[in-house]
């Protein structure tokens, strides 16, 4: 056909770097404003997880600055390993070139597309290249390269290259200007305060035009670096079968147990056995049916779930409850790390956690934080599983009121980690409905509901007796006179009673999740004593006092505590634990006892 042939001329390939220009938006480029967060978020995601392997903790700067009409400058910078040289350009000027790709782990980045993606907005918007400073130890020198994108062959086009004096010992530095708008200061604040809470061992110094900000860690403690696991055989498709098959040259029983997570050599025989394949087959040759078998057999053996405690990094209940209680200041916060689980081979962690009162929007729809493997999602809020999800639990019956999501001074933040979190496209802005991450986020939820609710009864009960007190107090005084009149006696002081009264009730003033916050106004004896009682053991034994008595101390719910403070008219002791307890405390000159429950 003539139509046909005048078609054929026209047909070409498309290189990935065009094919990118054209639809941006698959990569967050959609709008100015968009493309200065995706920007920040993918040299950041970059940083941290290049300080991760280089077991650093990061210190990352972040600048942004307007240079001139409409167009903005950021620089992010990190103390990361560097970038040896001869990278730098395919690093930058090259998508779909990276180092995680086809890593079995969990990372931030994935697809080598992030950077190289807002070096080509920066191309198709200023036209200017992007700077890339980089060093990889005290011995090396650094080097500058001014690196654009070849479009029509997505190759790097070095603008320039020199060496460079850079104070910095190991890190990188990248500046990347493009056209822009800031009015998304307020998400960009949100996303890097977001970015610190589930990253708690990193700090963040932000120079935003005139303006500078940091967001301190509150962890000293480097994280581990996920460790690349082979893939499971339950989690693998024919193609990636075929591909690895042509490129190995190794027996099949070798090429199981040595190619695939949790495969011993008694597996990989049933495998065998099932698929019709000789264990001594070479599994280069077998044919596109026989790999089929194999495929199928390798999916029908039971196999134990892949390895996680290496491979995926939770943040931990602990510091995401310090994390959140360091940005939001709330009255309750609770969270939880979920037992590893697997989907489709990936094997997957949920954590939550659960915020109520304090400075939280009383009005509206609850405050929602999705996360990714510790990156914030920022957009696509309604796309993602973790919103249905949220939306799927009753909250009524754990006393919080709802219209679809919940509503009120309420916080809940979700994290998923995963070797492969499965996202709704290559934004990586939602993650898609998986039965298997929909079930444990769920989990995760209601676990943290039933805790909410507990904390809300308790409030509730505390207020209620206080405002019974409180008004018993207020007629004491009346009470007296009249009695003075009846009995004609002088009119006696009442103080101490309306004090003894209020008193047990502030000592049961509840503050953050975890911690409880005692103050004893006007307490009369001249030393108190504090213990700390585990429920579970009734005659607990004294333990070492602290060092040094302070007004604020911490310690493990195990612990019994047994101290004399000096006399204060407010003494706050603050308790940081798990479980359920009770608290004591005893001025020793009236042996008076304000007893507390802990139900922390
Ligand atoms: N600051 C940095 N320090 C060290 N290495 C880096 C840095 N930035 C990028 N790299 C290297 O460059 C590669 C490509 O980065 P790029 O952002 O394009 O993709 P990615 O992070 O691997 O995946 P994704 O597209 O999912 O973000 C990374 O895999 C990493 O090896």
């Amino acid at each position: 056909m003539v139509l046909a042939e005048e078609l054929a001329k026209q047909q070409r390939s498309i290189s990935v770097a065009e094919f990118f220009e054209k639809n941006k938006h698959l990569l967050g480029f959609d709008s100015p404003t968009r493309g200065v967060i995706t920007t920040i978020k993918e040299a950041v995601d970059n940083a941290l997880d290049a300080c991760e392997e280089a077991q650093v903790l990061p210190d990352i700067y972040i600048s942004i600055k307007k240079t001139g009409p409409e167009i903005f400058r950021i620089i992010v910078e990190d103390n990361g390993p560097g970038i040896v040289p001869a990278q730098v350009p395919f690093v930058f000027g090259k998508l779909l070139y990276g180092s995680r790709f086809h890593q079995i782990r969990q990372t931030r980045g994935q697809q080598g597309i992030g950077i190289s993606a807002a070096v080509l907005y920066a191309q198709l918007t200023s036209g200017l290249p992007t700077v890339v400073i980089s060093r990889t130890g005290v011995k090396e020198q650094a080097h500058k390269f001014g690196i654009q994108i070849k479009i029509e062959t997505n190759e790097p086009d070095v603008i320039s290259e020199q060496p460079f004096e850079w104070d910095r010992i190991h890190g990188t530095r990248v500046q990347i200007e493009f056209k822009s708008t800031m009015s998304a200061k307020k998400k960009l604040l949100e996303y890097l305060r977001y970015t610190s809470i589930v990253n708690p061992h990193a700090r963040f110094r932000v120079e935003l035009d005139d303006e500078a900000f940091t967001f301190e860690r509150v962890s000293q403690e480097v994280i581990a670096c996920p460790v690349a696991i082979q893939p499971h055989p339950h989690g693998i498709e024919f193609g990636q079968l075929k591909r690895m098959a042509a490129a190995s040259d190794e027996k099949l029983i070798d090429f199981l147990v040595n190619g695939f997570s949790r495969v011993g050599k008694k597996t990989a025989q049933e495998m065998c056995d099932r698929a019709g394949l000789k264990v001594t087959a070479k599994v280069a040759g077998l044919s596109a049916d026989e790999l089929k078998n194999l495929l199928a057999a390798m999916q029908a053996v039971a196999v134990p779930a892949p390895p996680t405690s290496q491979c995926l990094s939770p943040i931990g209940e602990d510091l995401i409850r310090r994390g959140l209680d360091k940005e939001f200041q709330m009255d309750f916060v609770a969270a939880r790390t979920r037992p590893s689980s697997v989907y489709s081979g990936h094997p997957f962690v949920v954590e939550a956690a659960i915020g109520y009162g304090g400075r939280l929007e009383a009005e509206g729809n609850a405050t929602i934080l999705r996360f990714a493997n510790r990156v914030p999602l920022m957009y696509q809020q309604g796309a993602c599983a973790i919103t249905e999800c949220i939306a799927n639990v009753n909250w009524k019956s754990y006393n919080i009121s709802q219209q679809g999501l919940p509503l009120g001074p309420v916080l809940i933040l979700v994290h998923v980690a995963s070797t492969n979190v499965p996202f709704t496209s290559e934004s990586k802005d939602a993650i898609a409905d998986i039965p298997e991450i929909e079930k444990e986020i769920v989990l995760a939820l209601q676990d943290l509901g039933r805790e909410l609710k507990t904390f809300l009864s308790r409030r509730d009960r505390n207020k209620l007796a206080e405002d019974r007190a409180r008004a018993v107090c207020a007629v004491i005084p009346e009470i007296a006179a009249k009695v003075s009149e009846i009995v004609e006696k002088p009119v006696v002081d009442t103080t101490p009673i309306e004090g003894r009264l209020m008193r047990k009730l502030i000592a049961k003033k509840w503050t953050r999740d975890g911690k409880v916050t005692i103050e004893a106004n006007n307490y009369t004896a001249s030393d108190v004593e504090i213990s700390v009682y585990d429920i579970s053991a009734d005659n607990a034994a004294d333990a070492d006092m602290p060092p040094a008595f302070s007004t604020e101390m911490d310690g493990q719910f195990t612990k019994v505590w047994k101290m004399a403070i000096p006399k204060q008219t407010v003494w706050r002791v603050t308790y940081t634990g798990k479980g359920g307890g009770m608290l004591d405390i005893r001025g020793i000159e009236d042996n008076k006892k304000m007893v507390v429950d802990l139900d922390v």
